[in-house]
């Protein structure tokens, strides 16, 4: 199998369709909804879970077996289901339609792959087996997890609001080049960690100065 290309999809208002309703199928719906996706989910039995979130109008929930018209306006088909011929439909159904499809029993038919993530604000880091192993993929993640920690998600804020203010008001590429290197070289990083917040405004002024 050729290497797989990693992607950051913007999901904000896009239908996905999850076909299926247990547990495997729940976390696929929580991910997607988590940015901002309208989630539609056929499926004769939901969890508790997917139950609460359609009485809440939180996604769209078909309560029977999965037919083709479920693909209807779909930009994401994830096949779900305990039932490898269900699934198997889903895949020849999005094939013929040129829809990506997600399989969760079968990574060779997939055309794409849920990587495991940590996010720390506008932070994602995604980690990905190729199928080899997702269970590897969520110990590297929680492994990731102690190395960046929260303050990785201030940071960031900071670094996109000055970026922001260098952009509109340094002419100079390589000046503005070097501006960014020193921010993210300074040790900002530590004082967000170390609660110093009094110290961050002098550090970033430095970084500014010519
Ligand atoms: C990362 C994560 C994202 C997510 O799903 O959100 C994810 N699986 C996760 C958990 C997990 N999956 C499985 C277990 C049980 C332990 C085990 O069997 O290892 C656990 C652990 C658990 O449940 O805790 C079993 C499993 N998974 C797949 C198969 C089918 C097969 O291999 O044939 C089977 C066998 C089923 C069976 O036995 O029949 C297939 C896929 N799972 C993927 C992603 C894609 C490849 C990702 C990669 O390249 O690494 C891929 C190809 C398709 C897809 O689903 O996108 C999420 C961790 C999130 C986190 O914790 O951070
Ligand atoms: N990719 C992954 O991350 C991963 C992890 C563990 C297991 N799996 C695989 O995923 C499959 C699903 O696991 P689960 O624990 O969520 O299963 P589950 O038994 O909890 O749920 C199966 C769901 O499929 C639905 N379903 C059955 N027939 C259907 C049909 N015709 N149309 C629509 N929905 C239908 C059921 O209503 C039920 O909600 C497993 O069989 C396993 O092969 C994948």
């Amino acid at each position: 199998m050729n290497c797989l290309y990693p992607v950051y999809l913007n999901l904000d208002q896009q239908l996905c369709l999850v076909v299926g309703g247990g547990k495997v199928a729940e976390r696929k719906i929580c991910s997607l909804l988590e940015c901002g996706a309208l989630v539609r989910v056929v499926s004769p039995q939901v969890t508790p879970l997917i139950e609460q979130y359609s009485r809440q109008n939180k996604l769209e929930l078909r309560s029977r077996d999965y037919q083709t018209s479920d693909l209807d306006g779909a930009f994401l088909v994830f096949a779900a289901t305990n039932q490898p011929q269900v699934n198997q439909r889903v895949v020849e159904d999005c094939r013929q339609r040129n829809l990506p499809i997600n399989v969760v029993d079968n990574p060779a038919a997939c055309n794409f792959t849920v990587p495991s993530v940590i996010r720390r604000g506008k932070l994602a880091i995604a980690v990905s087996t190729g199928g080899a192993s997702p269970l590897l993929a969520a110990k590297i993640r929680r492994q990731l997890e102690g190395h960046f920690g929260p303050e990785y998600g201030d940071f960031l804020e900071i670094l996109a609001d000055v970026r922001q203010q260098v952009l509109n008001d340094v002419e100079d590429i390589t000046e503005r080049q070097e501006i960014f290197k020193k921010l993210i070289e300074s040790d900002i990083l530590e004082l967000i960690k170390e609660g110093k917040h009094d110290l961050i405004k002098e550090r970033i002024d430095k970084c500014l100065s010519r």
